[in-house]
């Protein structure tokens, strides 16, 4: 099983790079992290919102691989605990599907996208920069793959 992150979003500053590149590395091969960037569509011209998330829709679901399980993140999305995340990834790795993430660019994630996704998610009630929820996102898979292999990065 593969973790994808299809993310709307390049050109990161150092930080983020690090920062997630940090977790993505310590990530078993059969449960690795993939990050897949979308280069985000310029608001320009009079666009609006809707048809730039419209437009960026189009990119993101060319990075989802068939068949994927489709988690998509946003701040109004479900709660969930990190041992429910790792209760969560658990049950994936044994159906073997892949996992893709997304993660909107500055406007959001288009909402038809977000209602065809398996999960919407958030990871905080707040509004966060789209770097640092992939960050964010890849500590918390780490943790919750540690979680299931009693690895003692995770303390209760
Ligand atoms: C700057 S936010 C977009 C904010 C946008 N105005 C909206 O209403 O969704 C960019 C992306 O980061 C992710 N994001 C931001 N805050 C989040 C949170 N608290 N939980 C989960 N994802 C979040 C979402 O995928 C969002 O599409």
């Amino acid at each position: 099983m593969q973790l994808i992150i299809a993310a709307v979003g390049h050109r990161m500053p150092a930080w983020i790079e690090s920062g997630f590149a940090e977790y993505a590395k310590r990530m078993p091969p059969d449960c690795r992290i993939l990050l897949k960037e979308i280069k985000p569509v310029e608001r320009s011209g009079g666009r609006t919102a809707e048809s730039v998330m419209a437009a960026e829709r189009g990119k993101i679901e060319a990075a989802i691989p068939k068949g994927s399980r489709i988690v998509a993140l946003d701040e109004r999305g479900r709660d969930l605990t990190t041992m429910q995340l790792s209760q969560l990834l658990g049950q994936w790795r044994q159906d073997g599907r892949d996992v893709t993430f997304l993660i909107g660019g500055a406007d959001g994630l288009d909402a038809g996208l977000k209602a065809s996704a398996d999960m919407l998610v958030r990871v905080s009630s707040l509004t966060l920069p789209h770097g640092m929820v992939r960050v964010l996102l890849a500590e918390q898979l780490y943790r919750a793959w540690s979680i299931t292999q009693n690895h003692p990065y995770h303390r209760v």
